[in-house]
C-alpha cells in the first residue's frame, strides 16, 4: 500500500517509522511518504493560513498551498491515471470504525490531508473531489488541534490489517468490536500474583484447559463488559443470550 501524508508538522508523523509500521515499511509492505505543506508555498514566510471570512476566532488554511500539494501527490502516481483515496480527518467527519479500517485496507493508495488551525478552506475539498475520492473522517466526538494524531491512528488501524504486517494473523481473528462486543479480559503469568498485601489469582477456568468453558467464560465477560461500558453496542446487536439481568461490575 502507498500512503501519502501532507502536513505542516512532518515530525508529528515520525512514529510511523517505529514498531509495526516501521517494520512493514522496511519490509516493503508500506510505502509512506510525508510531505510538508509549506514546500508548496511561494512567499518568503511560507504562509499557509489567513483570517476567516465572516469573522470568528483563529485562522483558516489557505487553498492555494493545499491545491498545489495535493496536485503534486496525484502527479507522483505509481501508475498513469491512478489516484489516491483522500482521507481528511475532521471533527465533522464520518465515524472512523473497524469496518471503515477494513475497507481502507483493501485500497492500493491512500492520501491524508492534515488540517490545523480552525480547518482547511472548503474550496480545497471541492478541488480535491474533482480529482479523487475524498472522505472526511472523525476519530470521535472531541476536538483535536489538528489531523496528525488522527492520521497516526487511522494508519495504524489500517496497516495492521494488511497481509504480512502482523506476524500472527490469528490475533486479527478475535478483534474487539467485530461482532458488536467489547474484548474479554486477558491474563498471563504469574497465575497467583502477590501484589503487596493482596493475592490476585487468574480466573481458574483459564487454567482448566477446558476450551469450551474458556470460550463461554470469555463470551460472558464480553457481554458483561459491553453492558457496563457500551450499552449502545448491545442495543445494536442481539448478542445477549440468557444472562438474565446483568449485575455488571
Ligand atoms: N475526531 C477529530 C478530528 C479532529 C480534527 C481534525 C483536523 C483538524 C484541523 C483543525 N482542527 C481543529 C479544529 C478546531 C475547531 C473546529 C471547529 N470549528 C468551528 C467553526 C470553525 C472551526 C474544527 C477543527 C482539527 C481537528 N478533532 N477531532
Amino acid at each position: 500500500m502507498r500512503i501519502d501524508v501532507v502536513t505542516i508538522f512532518p515530525a508529528y508523523l515520525e512514529p510511523l517509522g517505529l514498531s509495526l509500521i516501521g517494520t512493514a515499511r522496511r519490509a516493503g509492505l508500506l510505502d509512506i511518504r510525508v510531505h510538508d505543506l509549506r514546500d508548496h508555498t511561494h512567499d518568503r514566510h511560507r504562509t499557509v493560513d489567513d483570517s476567516p471570512f465572516g469573522g470568528g476566532a483563529g485562522m483558516v488554511m489557505k487553498p492555494e498551498p493545499w491545491a498545489a500539494a495535493l496536485d503534486a501527490v496525484v502527479a507522483s502516481a505509481p501508475a498513469a491515471g491512478a489516484v489516491p483515496h483522500l482521507i481528511v480527518p475532521g471533527p465533522g467527519g464520518v465515524p472512523f470504525t473497524q469496518a471503515l479500517a477494513r475497507s481502507l485496507a483493501t485500497e492500493p493508495w491512500l492520501a491524508f490531508a492534515c488540517g490545523r488551525y480552525e480547518g482547511i478552506d472548503e474550496r480545497v475539498y471541492e478541488h480535491a473531489s474533482a480529482r479523487m475520492p475524498v472522505t472526511v473522517v472523525s476519530l470521535g466526538d472531541y476536538v483535536l488541534g489538528g489531523g496528525e494524531v488522527a492520521v497516526l491512528a487511522i494508519v495504524e488501524a489500517v496497516a495492521r490489517l494488511l497481509p504480512g504486517v502482523i506476524g500472527n494473523a490469528d490475533s486479527l481473528v478475535e478483534e474487539s468490536h467485530e461482532d458488536g462486543l467489547l474484548e474479554y479480559p486477558v491474563y498471563t503469568r504469574p497465575a497467583s500474583w502477590v501484589d503487596g498485601a493482596v493475592v490476585r489469582d487468574v480466573p481458574p477456568v483459564l487454567l482448566s484447559g477446558d476450551h469450551a468453558a474458556i470460550a463461554a467464560w470469555r463470551h460472558e465477560q464480553r457481554v458483561r463488559r459491553t453492558a457496563a461500558r457500551r450499552p449502545d453496542l448491545l442495543a445494536r446487536t442481539a448478542t445477549v443470550s440468557g444472562l438474565g439481568d446483568l449485575d455488571v461490575a
